[in-house]
């Protein structure tokens, strides 16, 4: 048995329109006349072959695959795989795309070779082809059959014959009689290969796809080299396109598709690890690890095996792929040193009992297992059992198949036979002539006689000259099932399509729905803010009210003006006879009102002990005011909340205050009616109005929540004294409350608009996945759409082929009815053969018409989704509308917690400047009280004028 390595073709795709657009510069080029490529400056490969940039599909096909299709037909078994990164061309050279919408000059290998082979088996008259073709792919590790998906992966297996041969096990071969069967094949298992779009091709593979031609070769005995017995041969050609490497970060890969890229990267790992093993000379007898990847395993007998094994790598010529050019040149430069055994596969019927074999040790480790999980698996069990049923009727359908070859050797033996006697009473021949004859009639009898007690009695032998019908039933009832498969298929996509639908209608309801509620959180929103404006301006309002009320009322009782041109002409005192009368008589007044008066014999008019009572009097009425007015303080703020505000706003509205100094208290505080205060009251507001007489000022200092200040100055017989009543303090401290309150609803209302800014988002996220989901789709029900048409024209022009075989056949059947033939037997088989031709047409027709029914169904489909599509965008734009409206509530939100967080800073500032000034205050009250106190000492020594001048001066 001799070596022969594996023969390694490079092919350099020219550089792609858009590399071209994105100024790509060339890195590597092969060398004139060589079969070398150079890659970067001087990094030289040689291989057996080498294709540049403008090499043809037909250049590719001549050098590298005809050879291996001259083997196939000698009986060895071979493989080309087309390796490399992702883009490359590997599915163009392979040509396993979409076949028939491909120029002739562009269709890859497996075309040109199907055409090729077929071509030979027409040649080759004295051989007896049976053509078979299977074609899978390998998934994220899952084998996969795509001429009949249905087939679980579970039951397709991997298995190794005696002879080393790799088989699989459970994949579906298809019997083909000619070149189209074949294309139709392939391009309906493209169609449903694993392939998506990715950022280095557009139609990317994302599985390793294996497309296998076998043929089962009967020769003529004369060219054998058992003359004595038909020989057989089994060989399989393997058409392998790999999945490109990839670099996730180049593809920009997520999801499904970074997952299948992992998968494809470690299956090629493996193929370099075997690779590796097999090419290196020191590990000669080393382990291959041939089981780490399913790719490995089916490539195990191309791969130092039997086979006849040719390695296509393609790569790229830009130079942003070098890396990845460089590593694919390494490789399959180190794939040259890989050696393969290649053997002749004669005896088919010990590898097909082989076969058999294997079959049945796989169904009995399956029942094995299905025995030993039964109780965990009770409700596989039916399932398991059509799997074993659909085994058995493959294996019936192999049965039938061999029956009928049976029955073609047993016709060929019985023509020939005939065709032998005829020869033999031919006279002219020659001695050896006669001789040979001879013998070969004896052989052919032999061979009868075989045949016959091979097939048992006579009956049986009848019974088996109506096997053809019997086939033909059987292939009718298959093409049957497959149409009534397809069909089930063709609903369940369907149903499934009108579920997704549903869904998406469910989806855009809720929505909309939800739409609806953020509208109207909005509009409570606006209504919430045009209600704190207008509150603002009213509490504007009041306070200029306020203000101007204030000032009226100082106007009104001062003699000499407003109060405040009065501070800056008289700030601390009045003259002291003037003071000294109004005080006098305020005194007076004001004890008349308090208590009767006390009639003294000799009252002195300016006697210090009445001036001091007056004061007395008057520090007492002042107190009581503060007292009132700490009372107020002790009473709720009612602007806790908006809507208390509200209610407050119309208390107020309803009842508006009557005096102007009660209506300087912020409309925020509230009053009670206390009887008590009401007297009090009316000292203070006689005091006032005294005021202008008085020496002295006492300073009130009121606050008001935005307007922090106010300050009013009334005469007193004090000096200046500043005074802060506890009630201010408190007020500002339950405003700082209030501002705190504020702040935090604000607080709340911005993180409840995040909340909607953010499902927003998701919304509209979702809603972008969702159209680009439903273009995914269309794209998807288009290119099956543009398939089935293809698949159309395809069986129309098959229907126009078999209605003029109709028309051909009846045309004959005519001439041989008005010719009367002799032989009864030829006119019975054309007869046969015609009704045959009408059966086929019948059923080319019933299927075109059920496609042309999926089409426009499909078609349907497309354009639903497409309007979907348009209305899910208008949906979109509406959203980010609101969404840039929640945007600009949300800023308007953050303003107004500045504002507020600002507010409460100065609230608490203020507090701090109030409580300063309250114990200057306390310390000025008890400094004051001393010198009272050191007045009344000096009381008793000092004439009445002094002291007068003292309380002055005071
Ligand atoms: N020799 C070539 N001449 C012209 N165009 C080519 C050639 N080789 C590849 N292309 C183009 O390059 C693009 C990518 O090719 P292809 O899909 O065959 O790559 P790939 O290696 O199979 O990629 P993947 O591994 O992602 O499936 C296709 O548009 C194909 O038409």
């Amino acid at each position: 048995m001799d070596e022969i390595p594996v023969k390694v073709a490079v092919r350099i795709r020219p550089l792609l329109s858009k590399e071209i657009l994105h100024n790509h510069q060339v890195c590597v080029r092969p060398v004139p006349n060589t079969q070398q490529i150079i890659i970067g400056k001087d990094r030289v490969f040689t291989f057996d072959y080498v294709f540049g940039k403008s090499s043809t599909q037909d250049d590719v096909y001549i050098s590298c695959i005809k050879p291996l299709l001259v083997s196939l037909i000698e009986g060895y078994n071979a493989t080309v795989f087309a390796y490399g990164q992702t883009g490359s061309g590997k599915t163009y050279t392979i040509g396993g795309g979409h076949v028939a919408s491909v120029a002739d000059e562009e269709k890859g290998i497996i075309p040109r070779a199907i055409q090729e082979l077929f071509h030979t088996i027409s040649e080759n008259h004295n051989i007896d082809f049976t053509v078979k073709v299977s074609y899978i792919e390998v998934y994220k590790e899952d084998l996969r059959d795509l001429l009949e998906l249905e087939t679980n992966v579970k039951d397709i297996h991997i298995r190794e014959d005696e002879k080393g041969n790799t088989v699989i096990v459970g994949a579906k071969e298809c019997q083909v009689e000619n070149a189209d069967e074949v294309m139709s094949l392939l391009e309906a298992g493209s169609a449903v290969r694993h392939t998506s779009t990715t950022q280095m091709n557009e139609r990317s593979s994302r599985s390793h796809a294996i497309f296998t031609i076998s043929i089962c070769q009967q020769r003529d005995p004369a060219e054998s080299r058992d003359k004595n017995s038909v020989q057989m041969i089994l060989s399989k050609f393997h058409f392998v396109d790999l999945a490109g490497s990839e670099r996730v970060t180049k593809t920009g890969n997520t999801g499904e598709r970074f997952k299948e890229s992992i998968q494809i990267n470690s299956g090629l790992l493996a193929l370099g690890n075997v690779i590796s093993a097999l090419a290196d000379p020191k590990r000669k007898n080393a382990h291959v690890p041939y089981r780490d990847a399913k790719i490995t395993r089916i490539l195990k007998d191309s791969l130092g095996g039997n086979a006849k094994t040719v390695m296509i790598t393609c790569i790229s010529p830009s130079t942003s792929d070098f890396d990845e050019t460089l590593n694919s040149l390494k490789y399959s430069n180190r794939a040259r040193n890989i050696k393969n055994k290649p053997i002749v596969n004669y005896n088919p019927d010990w590898d097909r009992i082989d076969e058999m074999e294997l079959e049945i040790k796989a169904l009995r480790e399956a029942l094995q297992n299905q025995q030993s999980s039964r109780v965990s698996r009770t409700s596989q069990v039916s399932q398991d059992w059509s799997q074993e049923k659909n085994k058995i009727r493959t294996l019936e359908e192999q049965l039938a198949q061999f029956q009928l070859e049976c029955f073609n050797h047993r016709h060929c033996t019985e023509e020939a036979l005939e065709l032998l006697h005829e020869l033999k009473n031919i006279p002219g021949l020659t001695k050896p002539q006669k001789n040979r004859l001879h013998s070969w009639v004896a052989m052919a009898e032999e061979l009868r006689s075989d045949i016959t007690s091979m097939s048992g009695t006579e009956s049986a032998e009848t019974g088996s000259r109506e096997e053809p019908h019997h086939i033909t039933i059987l292939q009718l009832k298959r093409e049957l099932k497959k149409c009534q498969d397809a069909l089930a298929t063709d609903e369940e996509v369907f149903a499934r399509k009108e579920m997704e639908l549903k869904d998406l209608q469910e989806n855009i309801q809720s929505l909309l729905q939800e739409n609806q509620d953020y509208q109207k959180s909005l509009e409570e929103a606006e209504r919430t803010k045009n209600l704190q404006t207008e509150k603002l301006v009213e509490q504007q309002i009041l306070i200029d009210e306020l203000k101007n009320k204030v000032e009226e009322y100082l106007q009104n009782h001062s003699p000499q003006g407003p109060v405040r041109e009065q501070e800056s002409k008289r700030p601390h005192s009045v003259p002291l006879s003037h003071q000294l009368q109004m005080l006098t008589s305020s005194f007076r007044e004001s004890s008349s009102q308090s208590e009767p008066r006390k009639v003294r014999t000799s009252p002195p008019s300016y006697s210090l002990e009445r001036v001091v009572a007056g004061f007395r009097t008057r520090s007492q009425m002042l107190l009581d005011l503060i007292e009132e007015q700490d009372e107020v303080s002790h009473e709720k703020f009612s602007d806790h909340s908006d809507e208390e505000l509200e209610k407050e706003s119309k208390n107020k509205k309803n009842n508006p205050p009557k005096s102007p100094f009660r209506r300087s208290i912020n409309r925020t505080w509230t009053r009670r009616n206390v009887p008590e205060a009401k007297a009090v009251n009316n000292g203070t507001r006689q005091l006032f109005s005294n005021t202008g007489d008085m020496p002295g000022n006492i300073i009130f200092i009121l606050y008001h929540m935005n307007n922090p200040k106010y300050l009013y100055e009334i005469c007193t017989p004090w000096p200046v004294v500043s005074y802060v009543p506890e009630t201010v303090m408190e007020s500002v401290q339950e405003s700082q409350n209030l501002n705190i309150k504020k702040l935090k609803t604000t607080e709340l209302r911005l993180a409840e608009a995040r909340q909607k800014l953010r499902e927003l988002t998701i919304n509209i996220k979702m809603k972008e996945e969702l159209i680009n989901e439903l273009a995914k789709t269309s794209n998807e029900a288009q290119s099956v759409n543009k398939q089935y048409s293809m698949k159309i024209m395809q069986l129309e022009q098959e229907a126009d082929q078999a209605r003029a075989e109709l028309a051909e056949a009846q045309k004959q059947l005519q001439e041989l009815e008005n010719k009367e033939l002799r032989d009864q037997a030829q006119k019975a088989k054309l007869q046969k053969d015609f009704r045959k031709k009408m059966e086929a047409a019948k059923i080319k027709v019933q299927v075109l018409q059920k496609k042309q029914q999926d089409t426009k169904k499909l078609a349907n489909i497309s354009a639903q989704n497409e309007k979907y599509a348009s209305d899910l965008e208008l949906n979109i734009h509406n959203m980010r509308q609101q969404q840039a409206q929640l945007q600009k509530k949300l800023k308007e939100e953050s303003d107004i917690k500045k504002k507020l967080e600002l507010a409460v800073q100065k609230d608490q500032q203020q507090i701090k400047e109030l409580q300063l000034k309250n114990e200057q205050q306390q310390k000025m009250l008890r400094l004051k009280n001393e010198e009272i106190a050191a007045i009344r000492r000096r009381k008793s020594t000092s004439s009445i004028p002094d002291q007068l001048q003292q309380v002055s001066t005071l």
